[in-house]
């Protein structure tokens, strides 16, 4: 469904000066500065998968995500949607995809939820009565009744979330971007999103991109995840291969040696083995050699391998 191959997107703007005439020189400048944003990337995703795409700020999720969409143009690399190639056939490409951006409403300020749903129906040319049978659906699903007059400018953060979303979704693409739909959202609210997510990739019939800082999202929703960092990417495969690694014994002894049964200090003076099998021999044949002062039993959580991986 999804074809990226060494997707690679530079970014170039003018350099800026500050100082006396800083803002002059700014404007005048022939100088620039250049940013790769997106460095290389490949990755296929295939239909019906819910794709956790993370990484942390400015590595280059959102970059890639307008790539896909067709909004941006990349330096170099090739892309396939549906067999289409974004930025090239754009208006083709966008009845295929549906595309929500948190921080940004997509939907008309002064028009109430009810029009701003109508225009994107007729935008994207969905008969009527294919309309109001995905309209009713939604409605149900995102609980969209107590403010569909309401104008846009007017509902809460968690409502125009749900009113993006039904946007995005009315004419039923079979590709959904989601560019951090839980941002700033409440915990009744985020349940309610992840809900709809989960039922609009039914039985994989939506594939589902989801870029997210929200870790829980993650667990919920994705089987699968794409790590990026300074735009390349880091980890690609199942959450499951990662969260799989043993537990660990973390130990703090009296005197600090430099290493305990092949393992060194690390920063914080602690001593980190890995669980395999016999953990109270474990603790009895370290105490036996040392005083020990602290210790605990850490369970490997998708937040801390992924740290884990951020900073390797
Ligand atoms: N239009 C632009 N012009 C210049 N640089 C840009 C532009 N858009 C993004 N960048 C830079 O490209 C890098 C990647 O940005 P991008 O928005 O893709 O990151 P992100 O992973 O989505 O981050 P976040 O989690 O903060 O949204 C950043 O360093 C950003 O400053």
């Amino acid at each position: 469904m999804i074809r990226v191959e060494g997707l690679t997107k530079v970014f170039r703007r003018p350099r800026t000066f500050s100082g006396p005439f800083g803002a002059l020189r700014t404007l005048v400048t022939r100088q620039h500065v250049e940013k790769t944003a997106v460095d290389d990337v490949s990755f296929e995703i295939h239909e019906g998968e819910v794709i956790g795409y993370l990484g942390p700020n400015g590595a280059g999720k959102s970059t890639t995500i307008k790539i896909l969409t067709g909004i941006l143009t990349p330096t170099s690399g090739t892309v396939e949607v549906n067999g289409l190639v974004p930025w090239r056939d754009r208006s083709v490409n966008a009845r295929n995809v549906g595309v929500v951006f948190g921080q940004r409403s997509q939907l008309w300020w002064d028009l109430p939820l009810i029009e701003s749903l109508r225009l994107v129906g007729a935008l994207y040319d969905v008969p009527a009565p294919r309309f109001e049978r995905s309209l009713k659906k939604l409605r149900d699903l995102l609980g969209l009744d107590e403010f569909l007059d309401t104008p846009v400018r007017q509902l809460s953060l968690g409502q125009r979330m749900r009113g993006d979303l039904a946007a995005a979704v009315l004419y039923e693409p079979p590709l959904l971007y989601l560019d951090e739909p839980t941002v700033g959202l409440d915990v009744v609210a985020k349940e309610a999103v992840r809900e709809f997510i989960v039922e609009t990739n039914g039985a994989g019939r939506t594939t589902v991109i989801l870029t997210t800082h929200d870790l829980a999202d993650v667990e919920a929703l994705c089987k699968r995840i794409i790590l990026i960092d300074h735009g390349k990417v880091l980890f690609d495969g199942a959450i499951d291969a990662l969260v799989n690694e043993p537990r660990r014994l973390v130990v703090t002894l009296e005197s600090e040696p430099e290493e305990v049964r092949g393992v060194p200090r690390d920063a914080e003076g602690r001593y980190v083995f890995e669980i395999h099998d016999d953990l109270p021999g474990m603790i009895a044949s370290i105490a036996a050699e040392h005083t020990i002062r602290d210790l605990s039993v850490e369970e490997p959580d998708l937040e801390s391998v992924i740290k884990g991986i951020y900073t390797r």
